[in-house]
């Protein structure tokens, strides 16, 4: 046995490379008594085939499986044509506002999306969208504002940002200046039924987005959005960039959170300039559906109840409500004044801006509040249920302190709670129809 270890010993030392030649020789009078015999041979043939085979199924597996998660509804020569044109700047030449931006706007089909999309391609920047069309709320109404946005020449892909390799291409086919990353599962209370689904969004597809940004020669730059949930349990007011962020109350808070934490390595190791913004439950036309406001004015409309979570003591929540226009202005002043990556080829250059904005309203106000305007417009008494909060996520009352923002954006929210829903409500009519034999709609307010 003794014998047995020390010849092996010396025919395979341990030093790489060393191999000795009298090694070479015992290996090839191995083989040649292994090859000796056609049956030897018959089953040696036989092995390769079977690995060669079994290898060429697994990798068909492997890309089946992949297209079978992302769909290929993209791709081709006419659809890398469709991308080109959409993200081509269309600023006059010699525009005051200069040459125009060329942005990926993720979530596009989403409701800020949709609207920043829309002011990006009206004031002439390029624009193309990716959005992966999920039913977290009905897909009838991303699918609306997708038309709309086609009728505009915004360019709207389907696909999830967890698809590296679609993400590659569009960076392969376009040299996006920016990306305004707004996918992301939203929602507070949703967060206790579905977790992975923030996971998924806000935190790995958040990582694959951030991986193909940093590829991406040129680097864009990212602005994207974080969420005043982020405040958590803070109690002092109005809440300010410079507070602690480390008690959020629910899992949609803690992935944000998560985000910004995220984009800041993105920023540190690759260059990348990251503005991360903190919107204050913004609301308007186009909305979403799962929204207290969205979901109050259905009910209402159908005679439906509505519950209204009431704080501790009989406190009322409250919200710094911000109405779509002012945030889209928000997010357009932070892709105009988002300074360079400075990256190229994943490695950073220099340091590049990091940037942290609130985007409120910076009043406060109450849910039965906002209920009492949807009752005026709609000229229809809510059937309302009041219950406790429970406890699913949702912090009392949101309040933005806005200074950082009017400062450096020139931030400055011009949408009174009353006029937005005023706005909204108009929309809401025109777009899901009224019934006026059953309600009459007080066209005084509107
Ligand atoms: O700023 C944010 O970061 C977040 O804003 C939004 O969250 P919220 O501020 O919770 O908005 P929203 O659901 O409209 O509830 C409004 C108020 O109505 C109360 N509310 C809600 C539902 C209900 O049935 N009854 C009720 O009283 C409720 O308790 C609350 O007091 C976004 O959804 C979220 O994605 C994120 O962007």
């Amino acid at each position: 046995m003794r014998v047995v270890v020390e010849e092996e010993e010396e025919e395979y030392p341990s030093t790489p490379g060393k191999v000795k030649v009298e090694r070479s020789a015992a290996m090839s009078r191995q083989l040649h008594r292994c090859f000796a015999s056609t049956g030897t041979l018959f089953l040696w043939a036989l092995f390769l085939v079977a690995t060669t085979a079994t290898y060429l199924s697994f990798r068909s597996f492997v890309d089946t499986s992949s297209s079978r998660y992302f769909p290929a509804s993209w791709g081709g020569l006419h659809w890398e044509r469709q991308i080109r044109a959409s993200a081509s700047p269309r600023r006059p030449p010699g525009s005051a506002e200069g040459a125009g931006l060329s942005v990926l706007v993720t979530g596009a089909a989403g409701f800020v999306g949709a609207h920043c999309s829309l002011a990006l391609r009206k004031r002439g920047d390029g624009v193309v969208g990716i959005d992966n069309f999920n039913s977290y709320y009905d897909p009838s109404l991303k699918k609306a504002r997708r038309a709309l946005l086609g009728s505009h020449g915004v360019f709207v892909v389907e696909g999830d940002i967890n698809d590296g390799r679609l993400l590659t291409k569009l960076f392969d086919v376009v040299p996006f200046t920016h990306v305004l990353h707004l996918a992301a599962q939203a929602g507070v209370r949703y967060a206790m039924e579905n977790p992975a689904s923030y996971v998924h969004s806000n935190i790995a597809g958040l990582v694959s987005l951030l991986e193909a940004c940093k590829d991406a020669d040129p680097q864009p730059a990212i602005v994207w959005a974080s969420s005043s949930s982020v405040y958590g349990l803070n109690d002092r007011v109005p809440f300010s960039e410079s507070h602690p962020t480390d008690q959020p109350a629910s899992l949609y808070a803690a992935t944000k959170k998560a985000g910004e934490e995220i984009t800041h390595t993105y920023n540190h190791i690759y260059g990348l300039s990251v503005t991360g913004l903190r919107f204050f439950t913004v609301y308007g036309p186009w909305g979403r559906p799962d929204m207290a406001y969205f979901s109050f004015t259905r009910n209402i409309l159908q005679g439906k109840p509505i519950t209204v979570y009431r704080g501790r003591d009989h406190v009322d929540l409250a919200r710094d409500f911000t109405y779509v226009d002012d945030i889209v202005r928000g997010c357009l002043a932070s892709l105009d004044t988002a300074g360079r990556s400075t990256g190229t080829g994943g490695k950073k250059r220099g340091p590049a801006p990091y940037r942290i904005f609130n985007l409120g309203n910076t009043s406060p106000v109450t849910v039965p509040t906002l209920v009492a305007i949807l009752e005026r417009y709609l000229r229809v008494n809510a059937m309302k249920h009041v219950v406790e909060m429970p406890g699913n996520g949702d912090v009392p009352f949101t309040h933005a302190n806005i200074s950082l923002a009017r400062e450096q954006l020139g931030y400055k929210p011009a949408t009174s709670l009353e006029m937005g829903l005023k706005k909204f409500v108009r929309w809401y009519l025109s777009y899901y129809g009224y019934n006026r034999g059953t309600h009459e709609f007080n066209d005084h307010y509107l």
